[in-house]
């Protein structure tokens, strides 16, 4: 693992958690019925949680088959199910402050989270929208929490056209993609060219979204 993540002076020391959603929450609409939901600093004492989570969660490589070869997906993840205690409770703290906010509009909780951990600037994850579940067929959510490293989460419309959108997601950020985001845009984190420090993304969804 390459570099430190060097955390924010001005947090030390800070409470640790979720500050308020309301009126901090900025809405962009997307074409095709998507929209983006961005949250900057949503949370305090991030760089601990980045610290405890780093140290307490289980990462786990995977290897996927691409095409005829069998390839290690370029970044360490954790899935918790449902029913699964989340590994800080901040964590916990943050999915019932989502669900809270976005109940009415979401119609259900939020109910897993999935951790990935980009352990460098080549770690990333290809275009994609999370349309294993419902996110196929249904207008979902999918909420973020970014720490460490700020990498940036691009978006495009799925099919091709339009520009790519470039959101920089920095630490203790909330980005949540809503709609018809996951089945009509993509997104992706791509590797960079420069030497990047560690980033972990916290996804949390709905049962049945991945
Ligand atoms: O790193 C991120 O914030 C995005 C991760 C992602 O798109 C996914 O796990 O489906
Ligand atoms: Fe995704």
């Amino acid at each position: 693992m390459n570099g430190v993540f060097q955390g924010s002076l001005l947090d030390v020391g800070a409470e640790g958690g979720p500050r308020g959603l309301g009126a901090h929450v900025r809405r962009t609409p997307l074409a095709h019925g998507a929209w983006i939901d961005l949250r900057p600093g949503w949370l305090a004492g991030a760089d601990a949680l980045f610290t405890r989570l780093m140290a307490d969660v289980p990462w786990r490589a995977e290897r996927r088959r691409m095409y005829e070869r069998v390839v290690d997906v370029p970044r360490l993840l954790a899935f918790y199910g449902e029913t699964e205690p989340l590994p800080d409770p901040v964590l916990d703290e943050a999915r019932d402050l989502l669900t809270a906010h976005y109940r009415d509009e979401l119609g259900e909780p939020f109910r897993t989270a999935g951790l990935c951990l980009y352990r460098d600037e080549n770690d990333s994850v290809a275009w994609h929208g999370d349309r294993i579940g419902r996110g196929r067929s249904e207008d979902t959510m999918v909420a973020i929490v970014s720490l460490g490293t700020p990498r940036p989460l691009l978006l495009r419309p799925a099919g091709g056209g339009g520009p790519t959108l470039r959101y920089d997601i920095g630490h203790g950020d909330l980005i949540v993609m809503g709609g018809s985001c996951q089945r009509t845009w993509e997104h992706a984190v791509p590797k960079s060219a420069r030497p990047l420090g560690p980033r972990i993304s916290v996804q949390f969804r709905p049962r049945g979204v991945r």
